[in-house]
């Protein structure tokens, strides 16, 4: 199985507010973009990656790639768009894999378990994503008024990476034509009408939005560090 990465680490981080998006903050003395790419791209499984960079940060993300002892040949870097979906484009546009695996910049918490059941559950049809069921009970709101509640049991939180047959993940985006705006991969991928199989993630694998995140993210990483 040869799988290549799409890491979107373009965005600008608004929700969390730093003077720094959010994929270059610290955690613990190293950013989190390299928390997380040092996971993902140590997978066994791992052949290519991609991280996917805002045209005027690139030579800082590069320099910092370096930095940190990726070499161009193990993780390239291309400019990415004004949405994450454009973004998550243009790298599988670099990659030349079978499968690909695309992961939030700012998920470092992502682990290799995760990783090889995610790939295995992506063999039968070709598209698998993480998901965690909900624990809170959801409910539509129109106008502040709450217009239906949803049934929870059939309810689960959905994580990155999510993985796919490459060329049909480039064939859901190039179908979607930048008419259609997901949230996620396999919503285009859906759309097709081609199953998407479930595979348990972990409540650990949180993305940080967030300030609230952060402290979260922090209690996460000395509780792995102290179990190591
Ligand atoms: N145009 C964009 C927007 C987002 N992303 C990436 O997609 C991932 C998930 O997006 P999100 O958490 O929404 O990040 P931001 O867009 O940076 O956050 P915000 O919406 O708060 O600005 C992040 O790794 C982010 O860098 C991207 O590559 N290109
Ligand atoms: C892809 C994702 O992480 C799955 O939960 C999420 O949908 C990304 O959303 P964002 O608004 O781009 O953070």
């Amino acid at each position: 199985m040869s799988v290549g990465v799409v890491i979107p680490a373009a965005g600008k981080g608004k929700r969390m507010g730093a003077s720094v998006s959010k994929q270059f903050l610290d955690l613990y003395g190293e950013p989190i973009l390299i928390r997380t790419l040092r996971v993902v791209s140590d997978h066994p499984a791992v052949t290519q990656t991609v991280v996917v960079v805002g045209r005027e940060e690139r030579a800082r993300v590069e320099s910092l790639l370096a930095q940190h002892g990726f070499n161009s040949k193990r993780v390239q870097t291309v400019i990415g768009g004004k949405e994450r979906q454009q973004s998550v484009f243009e790298g599988l546009k670099a990659l030349s894999t079978r499968w690909v695996l695309v992961h939030d910049a700012v998920r470092p918490f992502i682990t290799h378990d995760r990783i090889t059941a995610l790939l295995t559950g992506a063999e039968e049809t070709g598209a698998a994503i993480l998901a965690v069921p909900v624990k809170d009970t959801i409910k539509e709101v129109e106008e502040g008024v709450v217009s239906r509640t949803l049934e929870r049991n059939r309810l689960w939180a959905v994580q990155t990476p999510q993985a796919f047959r490459r060329e049909l993940l480039l064939q859901a985006h190039r179908a979607a034509d930048q008419t259609v705006l997901a949230t996620d991969d396999a919503m285009l991928v859906e759309s097709m009408g081609v199953p998407v199989r479930v595979v348990e993630g972990d409540y650990a694998n949180i993305k940080l939005t967030t300030k609230e995140d952060w402290v979260l993210a922090e209690a996460i990483w000395r509780k792995r560090s102290s179990e190591q």
